[in-house]
């Protein structure tokens, strides 16, 4: 846990910002983080599964992937990834090889999509006991989206989707058996519970040697406390 990356070269999608003031002083006003849930899932579930490609996007995860940036570029904002960042993971998932993967934040599946795909280039053949993305999404419309996606893609068996609150579900889902340990865990809910979504982790023992945290979103728009909490190695001490 010593290591935990923040990527400052990697700006937030510039979109979400205004500059309202043009002077030394910048001010910037938060245009569109609320302009989620409007529709724009929706459309983008329609325009996924009538798109003219829709034969070349069956069982092909990273051209779901490259149509979701298309919607997001000519359509609407997504909160998504996006594609510099499913680049980061994969170079990271090559180097620490994980196998059980959770995803916190599916919104549309883009993330789950994403783990899913690298996981099985990772391990060609594997059986769906052998590697494994738990998707987790308290919207029961992002979620069955994201549901949709998986199917349509040929990652069901690899990618579970979890509906519900992510601290609930992993406390049931390892009361039952179904989690053990994670070998990463990627952060990319509401920036405000990473610290306590962390700890439910720790207190659960789902984090072992070698697990890897991946947070999105730590500079901007930040989580100053999450930044404080792992850099301070509080998540490699057992509670
Ligand atoms: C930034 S989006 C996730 C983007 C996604 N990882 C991707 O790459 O497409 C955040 C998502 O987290 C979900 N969310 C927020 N709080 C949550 C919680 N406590 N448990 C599960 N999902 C949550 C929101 O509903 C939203 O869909």
């Amino acid at each position: 846990m010593s290591s935990i990356p923040d990527y400052p070269s990697i700006p937030w999608n510039e979109t979400l910002y205004k500059q309202v003031e043009e002077d030394d002083l910048f001010a910037f006003t938060v245009t569109n983080l609320n302009q989620c849930f409007d529709g724009r899932e929706e459309a983008l579930l329609d325009f996924i599964h009538t798109h003219p490609n829709i034969s070349n996007l069956r069982n092909n995860p990273s051209a779901i992937l490259d149509t979701i940036d298309e919607f997001g570029r000519t359509k609407d904002f997504l909160m998504t990834l996006g594609p510099a960042k499913r680049g980061i993971i994969k170079s990271l998932m090559a180097e620490q090889r994980p196998k059980v993967l959770m995803d916190v934040g599916a919104y549309v599946g883009y993330s789950a999509l994403t783990l899913g795909c690298i996981v099985l280039d990772l391990y060609p053949g594997a059986k769906s006991s052998e590697v494994k993305v738990f998707s987790f999404e308290k919207e029961p419309k992002c979620a069955a989206i994201t549901s949709s996606f998986v199917e349509l893609a040929g990652l069901k068996g690899v990618v579970d989707v979890v509906v519900g609150s992510a601290d609930v579900e992993f406390r049931r889902l390892t009361e039952e058996g179904t989690l053990t340990s994670v070998d990463m865990l990627l952060l990319d809910h509401w920036e405000k519970l990473y610290v306590d979504d962390l700890k439910v982790v720790e207190e659960l023992g789902l984090l072992k040697e070698g697990s890897v945290i991946v947070a999105d979103n730590v500079v901007c728009p930040g989580a100053p406390e999450y930044l404080e909490y792992v850099r301070g190695g509080k998540a490699s001490e057992k509670p």
